[in-house]
């Protein structure tokens, strides 16, 4: 997969140099590319905001340095693969899970991450013609930018890339993954010591009964949704809640 990152503060990008993606980068799984706006602007102070038409607080990301610099991403691209734009923004499509795995699916994701109040709706509107575009938000807050965004829908992207996650480590469980647990918030977990400020482990976790185990599992992810995400249960089916109900 590769990933474009096109952005006024590419610094704020380093993080993708490190750990599960900066892997994953090393090992040849994603391409990642980081482009700074300010070279596609002409002026002396590399100008690409201006005021918003219709007044209105803050200032407005300019059309033209956007479009200069997507215009180049797809021309370095190959032009049998068609590039999917992802721009992060406070009144997009909620980010999930699911959109992680329709994302992941794709060969080549661009992003455009925005500051001050956005970037013109002339750019988006224009991609869209051409592009898959999605319009996502990755939470009910407001960010001063989107590039904390990119780093959030990447990592939850790549680690569901074939490779990316080692054989000890499994996006199978997943919270809202599909299957047996879908939907259900994660357990909670232990490791050595046994013992610690003489706390102990559950006993169940050491019984060697992986069917007791299992179970107990999934009746700590039903009581933990239940608790902390209730509008998640009814999501679960039948049966599953009515093992819930059993083991209360
Ligand atoms: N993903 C995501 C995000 C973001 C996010 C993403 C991208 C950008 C680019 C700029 N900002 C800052 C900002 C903050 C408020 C407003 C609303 N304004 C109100 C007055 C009229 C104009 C619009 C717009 C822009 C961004 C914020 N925030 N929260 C998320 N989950």
């Amino acid at each position: 997969m590769r990933l474009d990152v096109v952005t006024i503060f590419p610094e704020y990008l380093e993080p993708l140099n490190v750990s599960l993606v900066g892997k994953a980068r090393v090992n040849g799984l994603l391409d990642v590319r980081v482009h700074d706006l300010r070279q596609w602007t002409h002026d002396r102070h590399n100008t690409v905001d201006d005021s918003p038409y219709g007044g209105g607080p803050g200032m407005v990301m300019k059309p033209d340095p956007w479009g200069e610099a997507l215009d180049a991403v797809r021309a370095d691209g190959d032009p049998g693969i068609a590039p999917v734009l992802v721009v992060p923004t406070p009144s997009g499509r909620p980010f999930t899970q699911e959109l992680a795995v329709e994302l992941s699916g794709r060969p080549w994701l661009v992003f455009a991450p925005a500051r001050y109040e956005g970037i013109d709706r002339r750019v988006i509107d224009a991609y869209a013609e051409q592009w898959e575009v999605h319009e996502v938000s990755i939470g009910d807050y407001v960010l001063a930018g989107g590039e904390a965004a990119v780093l959030v829908i990447t990592e939850a992207v790549a680690r569901l890339l074939p490779g990316v996650l080692g054989n000890a480590e499994s996006h199978r469980d997943d919270s809202f993954a599909p299957g047996a647990m879908a939907d259900l918030l994660e357990g909670p977990v232990y490791t050595k010591p046994p013992v610690w400020r003489d706390r102990d482990i559950p006993e169940v976790l050491v019984s060697g009964h992986h069917g007791r185990i299992a179970r107990w599992r999934r009746d700590q992810a039903f009581r933990r949704t239940d608790a902390h995400r209730p509008d998640l249960i009814e999501r679960c089916d039948p049966a599953a809640l009515d093992k819930y109900d059993r083991a209360l």
